[in-house]
């Protein structure tokens, strides 16, 4: 069955994202692409500045960008990727939902709110059942799932792993590429030769969302997992690709190759965005790589390296596309879960 979805965003950083992973997606047809009123009306390739590594398909190109209003959406769409702004997100994402959407939403709004799902599909699909919790609270017939902010979701697939051993402390420092800022969100004069060590509000989503993500369902209440977080962000003069330092405390020692087997062992989903292996884990040291790693499993693949165990933890690297793991991809993805577990 194909499934009719439409792009809030669309003309922006992540939505066009979104579209390069939509165009000849086996489940998914682009039938609407939305943003704001300066670009309703225009043809989409003529609001959309196009700044993807790969042509514009020829599906979007010809749409006509709409207002982003219930109201403008074509009835039968089933399913709606969203790359709003979070303050425009946390105004519209509700009355899609109470139109009757379903929604996979990038936007940092309401990630950590106890009825909103935020799901990574290959560590926590089981948190998708929140829905139940959040269309009796909320008396919606569509619904909001959210994907992680980026550097959570690049860490999160590994901590995941060290879980059966017992994550008890996690300590991280990330070297993050300017595409995370958005197109203009960065100036070359400040980041050409330098590094940037705050990006605002990032430490603190990774401290958080990571300990919802790695928490425990009962089917009434998310209990988020008790491990410490603790988080130092940097932006680097990369393009795209997060590359994360982890040192990580367990209760159980382990040694260098447990660590790696268990990294290995994450298993994929049999969905078409979930890549197999979800983590690749690299022996050289000097490797994961931003420009040599960030495109690895279509850019969805989590890659890690250089472990060893060191008197603060377990110390390792890791990576991942920071606009196709780390946003559109990972939305793409839960709109495969919902597609699969039959939300739709
Ligand atoms: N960049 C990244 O790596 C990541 C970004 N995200 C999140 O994804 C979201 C989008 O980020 P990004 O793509 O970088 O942002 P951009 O600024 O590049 O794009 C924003 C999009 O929203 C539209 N828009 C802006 N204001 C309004 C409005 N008032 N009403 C309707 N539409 C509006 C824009 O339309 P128009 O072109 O007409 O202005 C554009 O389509 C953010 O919430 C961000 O935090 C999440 C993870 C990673
Ligand atoms: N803050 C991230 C990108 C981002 O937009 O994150 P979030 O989805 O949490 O707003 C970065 O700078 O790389």
């Amino acid at each position: 069955m194909t499934v009719r979805v439409g792009v809030l965003g669309a003309t922006g950083a992540v939505g066009q994202r979104c579209i390069q992973l939509l165009d000849g997606h086996p489940e998914f047809e682009l039938a609407a692409v939305t943003a704001s009123e300066d670009s309703a009306g225009l043809p989409y390739s003529e609001a959309a500045k196009w700044r993807v590594d790969s042509p514009i398909p020829s599906e979007a190109a010809d749409l006509t960008v709409r207002a982003t209003d219930p109201d403008e959406m074509p009835d039968d769409v089933d399913l709606v990727f969203s790359s709003l702004p979070s303050g425009v997100a946390a105004d519209v994402e509700p009355d899609f939902a109470e139109a009757g959407y379903v929604l996979s939403s990038n936007s940092s709004n309401d990630r950590l709110a106890d009825d909103v799902p935020l799901v990574i599909p290959e560590i926590n699909p089981g948190h998708l059942d929140l829905l139940e919790v959040q269309r009796d609270e909320r008396g919606w017939d569509g619904a909001v799932v959210k994907n992680p902010n980026c550097s959570t979701i690049t860490m999160v697939p590994t901590l995941a792993a060290l879980d059966q051993f017992g994550l008890e402390r996690v300590q991280v420092s990330t070297l993050q590429a300017v595409s995370g800022a958005g197109y203009s969100g960065v100036s070359s004069m400040e980041i050409i030769d330098n590094v940037i060590p705050h990006i605002g509000g990032e430490e603190e989503k990774m401290e958080t969302e990571s300990r919802k993500l790695l928490g425990t369902f009962d089917g009434a209440e998310l209990a988020h997992h008790d491990a410490d977080v603790s988080a130092s962000c940097n932006r680097v003069p990369t393009i795209d690709g997060h590359l994360e330092n982890v040192w990580a405390e367990t209760r159980d020692d382990v040694t260098e190759a447990e660590v790696e087997d268990a990294f290995r062992a994450v298993e994929s989903l049999d969905l078409p965005s979930s890549p197999d292996p979800l983590v690749e884990v690299f022996e050289d040291p000097s490797r994961p790589q931003p420009r040599l790693d960030r495109t690895l499993g279509g850019g969805m693949t989590i890659a890690a390296g250089g472990v060893q165990t060191t008197p603060a933890g377990i110390q390792y690297n890791t990576l991942a596309h920071n606009t196709i793991r780390g946003a559109a991809g990972a939305a793409v993805l839960n709109g495969e879960l919902l597609q699969s577990e039959g939300w739709l």
